[in-house]
C-alpha cells in the first residue's frame, strides 16, 4: 500500500528533499512571472509586423524602403556590397532574354548578334566572380538589338526579373570601376528571400518612441512553410499583394497564374485562425508596372477568361471616382495630384482602363475579406463574425517609390499603433 504521510523510511528524507524542492519551485515561479512582467514591459514597447506576400511581390524592397525612411539608409561599404547582385541581375536578364528568343523563334536584327548571344551565354554556363570587360559590350548591343525589344514586350510568357529594363538601360554606368549604387539600384536589386529577416527601427508617434520590429519572409512556396515560427506576438501584417502579375506565372510552378497564386494566398493568411486578431495592411503593389502594362495593351480580361465562373464579370464592372483619385494620387509622380481635383482629371498619363484594372484587382481582394470571393473551396472561409477582431485596410503601392512609400506607411502608423496598444491593454 502506498504511504502518502512520510512514514516510510525515506520519509524525513523526501520531506526536507520536497521541501527545498518546494523552495526552488517557488523561486523559480518568481523568477518566471518576473522574466514573463519583463517580456510583457518590452513587448509592450515594441510592435511587431509581418511583411507576407507571394515570391516577388516587393517585401524586401519594402523593409529596404523602411531602411531609407526611418534608418540611415545603406552605408557606402553596405552600397559596394550591392554591385555584385546588380551585375548578377544584369547576366541572369540577358540570359533569360536569350533563352526566351530561342523558345520563341525569335531572330535578331543584327547579324553580328548571334556572335554576342554567344558570348553572353558563354559567361553563363561558368560565370565568374567579375564579369569581362567584353560583357558589357555584347550586353548593350544586344538589348538595342530589335529582336531582342521584340522579345522584352512578350515578357508574359517567359520569367524577366522586374528590374532587367532599368538596369539594362544603364549599362554603361553599371561598368564603370567607380559605380556606386544609388538607393534607387538598391531598390531594384532583386535577391531572393531564404531566410527570415528582421528589421528595427524607432519612430517618434504623438511623442513617443516607439519601436518597430519588421519580419522580411521569403514568398515563394518553398518558404511559406516557416511563416508560422513568426506568428507569436505579431501586431499587424503587411500583406504585399500583386497589381501588375495578372498576365504571369509563378517562377516556382509555370503553369500557375501569379495574380490566382497571391489571392489565394493571401485568403489562406486572412482565415488563419493564428492570425484572428492580427489586422492587415494590404499593400496592393507595382502599380507602376500595372500602368505601362495596361499603356501597352494587356488586358486583365485573358486571365478571367480562363476562369469564366470565379470572378465578377469585368466589361460591366465600374470604378467610382473615389477609387480613380485614389489610384491617381498613389502613382508615381502623383502626390502632386493631391487634393487638387481639377489638377486630377488632367493626369492624362494614366488611362481610365488602367484605373478600372487596378480598381477591379483591389475588389477581388476585399471580395476575399469578406468572403464574396472563395479561391480555395478546401480551405475554412469563415464569416464576417469571426473576422471582427481585425480590419483589413488597402493601399495602393510603388515599393521603389520612396514618396509613395513614406505616405502609405504614414496612413498605416497610427492603425498600428492603436492595434498595439489595444493589445496590451492600453487603450
Ligand atoms: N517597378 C517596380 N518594381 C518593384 C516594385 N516592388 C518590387 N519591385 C521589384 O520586384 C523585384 C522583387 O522584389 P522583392 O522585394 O525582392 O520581392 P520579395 O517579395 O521580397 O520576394 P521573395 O524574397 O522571393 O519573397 C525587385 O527587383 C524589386 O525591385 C514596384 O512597386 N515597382
Ligand atoms: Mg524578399
Amino acid at each position: 500500500m502506498a504511504c502518502f504521510d512520510g512514514c516510510s523510511p525515506l520519509g524525513r528524507k523526501s520531506y526536507f528533499e520536497s521541501s527545498s524542492e518546494a523552495r526552488r519551485a517557488r523561486h523559480r515561479d518568481k523568477e518566471l512571472t518576473r522574466s514573463i512582467k519583463r517580456d510583457h514591459r518590452k513587448d509592450a514597447k515594441r510592435v511587431k509586423l509581418l511583411l507576407l506576400g507571394t515570391g516577388e511581390s516587393g517585401k524586401s524592397t519594402m523593409t529596404k524602403q523602411m531602411r531609407i525612411i526611418h534608418i540611415n539608409g545603406f552605408s557606402f561599404m553596405e552600397r559596394m556590397e550591392k554591385v555584385k547582385d546588380i551585375h548578377k541581375n544584369v547576366l541572369d536578364s540577358m540570359l533569360t532574354l536569350l533563352s526566351a528568343m530561342q523558345t520563341m523563334s525569335l531572330p535578331f536584327e543584327a547579324d553580328d548578334s548571334a556572335v554576342s548571344a554567344e558570348f553572353i551565354l558563354n559567361v553563363g554556363a561558368d560565370p565568374k566572380p567579375e564579369l569581362p570587360e567584353e560583357f558589357w559590350d555584347h550586353c548593350k548591343k544586344l538589348w538595342l538589338d530589335q529582336g531582342i525589344q521584340e522579345c522584352f514586350i512578350k515578357t508574359s510568357h517567359y520569367q524577366l526579373l522586374d528590374c532587367a529594363q532599368y538596369f539594362l538601360e544603364k549599362i554603361d554606368e553599371l561598368r564603370a570601376s567607380e559605380y556606386t549604387p544609388s538607393d534607387q539600384d538598391i531598390l531594384r536589386c532583386r535577391v531572393v528571400t531564404s531566410s527570415i529577416q528582421q528589421i528595427e527601427f524607432t519612430v517618434r508617434d504623438a511623442g513617443q518612441n516607439v519601436r518597430f520590429c519588421v519580419y522580411d519572409v521569403g514568398g515563394q512556396r518553398g518558404e511559406r512553410k516557416k511563416w508560422i515560427q513568426v506568428f507569436d506576438d505579431v501586431i499587424a501584417i503587411m500583406y504585399v499583394g500583386e497589381m501588375s502579375s495578372f498576365d504571369q506565372t509563378l517562377r516556382e510552378d509555370p503553369t500557375r497564374n501569379r495574380l490566382l497564386e497571391s489571392l489565394e494566398n493571401f485568403e489562406q493568411v486572412w482565415n488563419n485562425r493564428f492570425l484572428r486578431p492580427v489586422s492587415v495592411l494590404l499593400f496592393l503593389n507595382k502599380i507602376d508596372i500595372l500602368l505601362e502594362k495596361v499603356s501597352r495593351g494587356r488586358s486583365i480580361q485573358e486571365f478571367l477568361d480562363q476562369h469564366p465562373d470565379m470572378f465578377p464579370d469585368y466589361t460591366t464592372f465600374a470604378h467610382s471616382n473615389a477609387d480613380r483619385n485614389e489610384f491617381i494620387e498613389s502613382c508615381p509622380g502623383g502626390s502632386e495630384y493631391q487634393g487638387k481635383r481639377r489638377h486630377r482629371s488632367s493626369r492624362t498619363d494614366i488611362s481610365a482602363e488602367a484605373v478600372k484594372t487596378a480598381a477591379y484587382i483591389k475588389k477581388l481582394y476585399q471580395m476575399i475579406t469578406c468572403g464574396d470571393l472563395v479561391i480555395n473551396k478546401n480551405i475554412q472561409v469563415h464569416d464576417k463574425q469571426w473576422h471582427t477582431m481585425h480590419t483589413c485596410h488597402l493601399f495602393y503601392t510603388c515599393a521603389v517609390d520612396t514618396g509613395n512609400i513614406k505616405k502609405v506607411m504614414e496612413g498605416c502608423r497610427s492603425i498600428i499603433i492603436r492595434k498595439h496598444l489595444e493589445r496590451f491593454g492600453i487603450l
